[in-house]
């Protein structure tokens, strides 16, 4: 397989990294070599774009060498580069954190577009992000709800961390706070809104995940037990708890889980009215919102 070669420029290597992920099968070859470049370079898009024909020292070539082999091992590039795009943020990662999906971005659409039909979004919203991780979640919501508050829940303190500094990176540390605890167990109500992305892959299915998440995802972000429904069952009723009338919680689901988890939300008297499930960009059932009824 062709090597980076001496002389070669910013473009040629692209074009190299880019062919030879490609041969490997991996999804995105074109996107993983400008990302891969661009951190071995310190460069942005512009950057890459305007010093295309700068030719790369032999340590540039060593660094961008070690990078492909890391990626040609199956690693993923948001590790690789230890930050992830999610809602237009960018997140630091540790490697006790989830790595934010694009699909996750359904839950924030799902919880703003309630918001707004509402007219609530100008309100000082109470809000709690269940399973945080990274902050994903809720940090994007807070970046679109200027009065509101957010706490965020996780077992790891390791991720709570990283969700804090990224909180604080963002500027929205003043309105976040992250507590250790099983879901909602360590918070007291009332809330306007809850939302969780959390472990929902059935135990006998982990070993049969892609090895970009089987071997990088932390095992506790994606075992949600014998059939991937554990965490629901402790997270809806307590939900339902801390919600107040009118409040609403927000969840994703796996594939094929969608119904299963309304009927939780059911059970915990959350209604599910007809714009409660939200498909995802490849149209899979991703959010599902239930509303505490006003008494
Ligand atoms: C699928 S990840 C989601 C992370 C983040 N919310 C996101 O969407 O990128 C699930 C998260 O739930 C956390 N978790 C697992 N079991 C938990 C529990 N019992 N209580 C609170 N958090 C838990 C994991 O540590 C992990 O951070």
């Amino acid at each position: 397989m062709t090597e980076i070669v001496a002389g070669a420029t910013i473009d040629s290597a692209r074009r190299m990294l880019a062919s030879r992920l490609s041969a490997a099968g991996l999804e995105s070859p074109e996107l993983d070599a400008r990302l891969l470049v661009g951190h071995a370079l310190q460069l942005d898009l512009t950057g890459l774009v305007m010093h295309g024909q700068r030719a790369l020292s032999a340590a540039d070539i060593t660094w961008l060498e070690a990078l492909m082999q890391r990626r040609l091992a199956g690693e993923p590039v948001a590790r690789i580069l230890g930050t992830k795009e999610f809602w237009g943020l960018e997140l630091q990662l540790s490697a006790d954190t989830l790595v934010p999906r694009p699909d996750t971005e359904t839950v924030v659409e799902l919880a703003l577009e309630h918001l707004a039909a509402g007219g609530d979004l100008k309100r000082p919203l109470r809000i709690a992000d269940l399973g945080t991780g990274s902050g994903a979640i809720l940090l994007a919501l807070l970046s679109e709800l200027p009065a509101a508050y957010g706490v965020g829940t996780d077992i790891s303190h390791a991720a709570l961390q990283t969700a804090r500094d990224n909180a604080r990176i963002l500027g929205l540390g003043d309105r976040a706070g992250f507590i250790a605890g099983s879901y909602a167990s360590a918070l007291s109500p009332p809330f306007d809104l809850i939302v969780s992305n959390p472990p929902y892959i059935p135990s006998r299915e982990i070993d049969d995940l892609a090895i970009d998440v089987r071997a990088y995802d932390p095992l506790r972000a994606l075992d949600g037990g014998a059939d991937g429904l554990d965490a629901y069952r402790a997270l809806i009723p307590q939900a339902a708890q801390l919600l107040q009338p009118g409040g609403t919680l927000v969840v994703e689901v796996g594939q094929g889980q969608s119904e299963d988890v309304a009927e939780l939300m059911r059970a915990a008297r959350l209604a599910i009215d007809s714009s409660a499930i939200k498909a995802d960009l490849a149209g899979i059932p991703r959010a599902v919102r239930g509303l505490k009824k006003v008494r």
